[in-house]
């Protein structure tokens, strides 16, 4: 059933989930706080900064205005960087107070806030209150926009305590190349995607420094089993971790050149200097944010996350990335299982 949906965030994720929701029927707004943008979407069907060489159906209509694009809306869809997210749900949530809307609230963000380090659907639960959406679903997994915008075959997960909601969800975004599964673990989907960030960030600089295979694969595997760990303390399905939104999308983030993070780490590797592979990426970053959170946390829960900890050294306190590898491979010898 044709749905109106509004999106929120109008960057490389953003526009290319608009775009799959307009292909699959639905009418959709795609908000942005930036007027030539939306000038940019709605004249030329184009988001050049974000997705090259790619053009938008006409159906996809963009706007500045929060209340054109949420009123009578049946889902919004936050796919802003998590450092605005608060932001923004603080302004949805004015919005709604004023309308009869009470849309069911879906992000597809991946971090954690700085500060507070609470998760992106705790946030928005916090600035949205229940009476004013229909529920909260988080939909994330292995997935880049630029693969999504050729059609290429893509599977993420939809999570919601109501398992109903996130059949909905997958209802609205599931066609021939996009498959979405449910689950109900919030917290591990939600985990699982923040931190794998951290790691791919690990996994560029490594690449960036000539290490081969075995090395890459030496950091995903102890990456995952760190993110599980702390996951686990926070309640997460130890199953989750195993699924799309935990090594998989682990996978995808710390091989793929289109990853932000990878290419983040790469440079890193290269000798580039973080401020400015941060000003030259003109995306967003998650993993660096997001790796202050997770140090902090582990402090917090006494959680060991070596590789965490060596990546935060290295962004946050200017240490060398060969010398935390050395202090990694020092450590004393563990049992692999503990
Ligand atoms: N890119 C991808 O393939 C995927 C991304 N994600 C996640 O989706 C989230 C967004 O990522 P992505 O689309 O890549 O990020 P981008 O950097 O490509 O886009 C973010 C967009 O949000 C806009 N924005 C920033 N602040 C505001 C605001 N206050 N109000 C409205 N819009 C705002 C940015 O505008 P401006 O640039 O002008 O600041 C930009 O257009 C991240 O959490 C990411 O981890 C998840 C899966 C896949
Ligand atoms: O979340 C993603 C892949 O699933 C996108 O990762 P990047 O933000 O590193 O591009």
């Amino acid at each position: 059933m044709k749905q109106k949906i509004a999106v929120l965030g109008a960057g490389s994720w953003g526009s290319i989930l608009a775009n799959v929701l307009v292909e699959n029927g639905h009418d959709v707004k795609l908000y942005t706080n930036s007027e030539p943008q939306a000038q940019e979407l709605n004249e030329k069907h184009t988001n050049e900064h974000y997705i090259h060489d790619f053009t938008y159906p006409e159906a996809l209509v963009a706007t500045t205005d929060m209340r054109d694009a949420v009123k009578d809306a049946a889902a919004v869809l936050f796919v802003v960087p998590t450092n605005v997210t608060r932001l923004v749900a603080k302004q949805l949530a004015e919005v709604l107070r004023d309308i009869n809307t009470r849309p069911l609230v879906i992000h597809a963000s991946k971090g954690l806030e700085l500060g507070s380090h609470k998760r992106i659907s705790e946030v928005i639960a916090e600035e949205i209150p229940a009476d004013l959406r229909s529920g909260l679903v988080v939909l994330s997994g292995p997935s880049h926009a630029e693969e999504v915008a050729k059609k290429d075959i893509t599977l993420i997960t939809a999570a919601s305590d109501d398992i109903e909601n996130a059949k909905t969800v997958q209802n609205l975004f599931m066609n021939n190349y996009l498959r979405i599964y449910t689950n109900t673990d919030i917290v591990g989907v939600e985990m699982g995607a923040a931190f794998k960030n951290i790691i791919a960030i690990g996994a560029g600089a490594l690449h960036g420094l000539g290490y081969g295979d075995d090395a890459k694969a030496a950091l995903m595997t102890r990456g995952l089993a760190e993110i599980s760990r702390l996951g686990i303390a926070f309640g997460a399905d130890p199953l989750t971790f195993i699924g799309l939104s935990g090594v998989g999308d682990l996978i995808v983030t710390c091989t793929s050149v289109h990853s932000r993070n990878w290419r983040a780490g790469n440079q890193l590797g290269q000798g580039k200097g973080l401020q400015e592979v941060i000003d030259n990426m003109g995306m967003v970053i998650e993993g660096v944010n997001t790796c202050k959170a997770a140090y902090e946390l582990a402090e917090q829960k006494n959680i060991e996350m070596p590789i965490t900890e060596a990546i935060y050294h290295v962004l946050y306190d200017g240490k060398d990335i060969k010398d935390e590898i050395a202090l990694l491979m020092e450590r004393e010898g563990k049992a692999e299982l503990d």
